[in-house]
């Protein structure tokens, strides 16, 4: 799914009027029945007045719009509007086809708007027409809004929150968003979670010959893109065929690390497997996880030499070895010599970091920082846009696959595109999901999926197992990483639509 900025959606818009063709005020009719339907889905009990608040542009026009069709499925509607100078045409027949019970307040001072918490509130003041930041009664009203509101849904966007830019001044804090056809860029960025809240898409039918040709460095994977990447088993397949992948990885006292990994990695469907680690590792890996070969390092608690690199298909280094000097030098070695596709990540990148090697990543490779991880990279961000664009440099400067973890984590590659990932949730942020993921993006690089391809679709899978595992018996709080491990099957079974 294609991320277009506010710019391009106007034109999307202006598009599809003109060679759909479709009266803009039945454009606008489709989109306030699509957050409608959304927002029935959402609040389907009629118990609670739903306060609409209306500026007076095509946001607002939306508002009047879904005020109508709300108060014709029994919905208790309470509409204010705010009264400015200039209001829009569609707003304006909208204004008159409105029915003359629904109670409708006019609103010239901040003042004069009451916002109740036992109230539902929609948020149509401003959308995606934002062009400065909030000021004056504008501001006051978001913020009457944010203290007394208890459910905020917001019309496309939150009234003052900047699409493609950071939102530097007030804004509505929703707690949902019904956006119209496209997510937002700033939906992706965490510090924006604040102003959308939980945040859906509503397809409008926008103009599809544009959107094809419209450019654009960001998308979302959606479910199609993994299907079409996934390659089915072969039915006479050997082992051999899947790649023999390499784990360096453990120190003492986390052996748990390595385990984690390696056991992600043979559930993707690597056909072999060995881990390095240092002696002390090698007991708990072999017991945890009896598929895996074990190849021991000649030191007992931490890793410091390479191994035997030839004929392997993919090489992860990082979760769980610490930073020794001797641990350094082995990363230093492994960078110089690069046998095999590598996959880097944790202390791997706190090493390349700390020595500054980011020069010596070879080509091709796939790097999976968290944000501390990406800072210690290439330093601190002033906003997650900044964030972006420094993932996009280090992905060209690297020619290599980076993938920027958390919420949404953001993939890039050196051609300059970003592919955001939609799957997972918060019960994620728990110790080893990094280390499941390392492994599953090598059980995918081993098994001769390109280094992009390993990145978006290990992230899709690793997230959608967690979403498996938190639907059919986890929490959010409950789930550790080795559950995401557990659905990878399902996840599998899922993503090729076997179920
Ligand atoms: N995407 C689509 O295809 C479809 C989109 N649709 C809907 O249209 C919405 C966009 O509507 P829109 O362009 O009329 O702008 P909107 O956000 O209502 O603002 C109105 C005016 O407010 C002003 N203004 C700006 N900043 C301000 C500020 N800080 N404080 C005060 N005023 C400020 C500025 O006018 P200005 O004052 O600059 O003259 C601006 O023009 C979109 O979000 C969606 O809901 C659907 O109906 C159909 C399909
Ligand atoms: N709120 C969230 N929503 C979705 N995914 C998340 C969320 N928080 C964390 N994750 C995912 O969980 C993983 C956490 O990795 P990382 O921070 O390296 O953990 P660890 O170091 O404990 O292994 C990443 O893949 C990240 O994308
Ligand atoms: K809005």
């Amino acid at each position: 799914m294609k991320i277009l900025n506010a710019k391009q959606i106007r034109e999307a818009d202006a598009f599809t009027i003109k060679n759909e063709p479709i009266a803009s005020l039945a454009l606008m009719e489709r989109a306030s029945t699509a957050f409608t339907r959304e927002f029935v889905r959402l609040f389907p009990k009629k118990d609670r007045t739903v306060h609409i608040i209306c500026g007076q542009g095509n946001n607002g026009g939306d508002g009047l719009a879904v005020a109508r069709l709300l108060f014709a499925q029994a919905y208790r509607i309470r509409l204010s509007q705010i009264i400015s100078e200039n209001s829009t045409d569609d707003f304006n027949k909208n204004l008159e086809r409105l029915p003359k019970e629904i109670p409708l307040e006019k609103i010239r001072f901040a003042t004069e708007l009451k916002v109740s918490p036992e109230e539902i509130t929609i948020d149509a003041l401003l959308g995606s027409g934002l062009n400065r930041p909030l000021e004056g009664r504008y501001l006051e009203i978001a913020e009457e809004i944010n203290e007394n509101a208890t459910d905020t849904i917001a019309i496309d966007v939150p009234t003052g929150f900047c699409c493609d830019a950071p939102t530097e001044s007030v804004a509505v804090k929703a707690t949902y968003t019904i956006s119209f056809q496209f997510p937002k860029l700033g939906f992706l960025l965490p510090e924006n979670s604040k102003f959308t809240g939980k945040w859906l898409v509503a397809e409008i039918g926008l103009h599809p010959e544009f959107i094809e040709k419209e450019k654009t460095p960001y998308t979302l994977t959606e479910a199609k893109d993994i299907r079409k990447v996934l390659r089915p088993r072969e039915h006479f397949a050997y082992k051999g065929d899947y790649g023999h992948a390499t784990l360096i990885a453990g120190a003492f006292g986390k052996a748990g690390a390595a385990v984690l990994s390696a056991k992600a990695c043979l559930r993707t469907g690597a056909g072999l497997l060995t881990v390095r680690c240092p002696e002390k590792c090698v007991d708990t890996l072999q017991f945890s996880v009896p598929e895996a070969m074990c190849d021991l390092d000649s030191e007992k608690e931490f890793l410091s030499s390479l191994p035997d690199l030839s004929k392997k298909s993919a090489i992860a280094v990082g979760p769980g070895i610490g930073t020794a000097l001797d641990t350094q030098n082995m990363i230093g070695e492994l960078l110089r010599i690069s046998p095999a596709p590598l996959i880097l990540d944790a202390d791997a990148l706190n090493i390349i970091a700390m020595r500054d090697w980011i020069d010596k990543i070879p080509e091709g490779s796939i790097l999976t920082p968290h944000l501390g991880e990406f800072r210690r990279l290439v330093g601190e961000s002033r906003d997650g846009f900044q964030r972006l664009e420094k993932l996009r440099e280090l992905s060209a400067w690297t020619k290599s696959v980076i993938v920027l973890k958390g919420a949404f984590s953001a993939i890039a590659t050196p051609d300059g595109r970003v592919r955001f990932n939609g799957t997972g949730n918060p019960g994620m942020a728990t110790a080893g999901s990094g280390d499941t993921l390392t492994g599953i993006i090598t059980g995918l690089r081993s098994q001769n999926y390109s280094a992009e391809e390993s990145a978006v679709l290990g992230v899709y899978l690793h997230g959608l197992a967690a979403d498996i595992a938190t639907e059919r018996k986890q929490s959010y709080e409950s789930l550790i990483a080795s559950d995401i491990t557990e659905h990878l099957g399902l996840a599998f079974q899922k993503a090729q639509h076997l179920r």
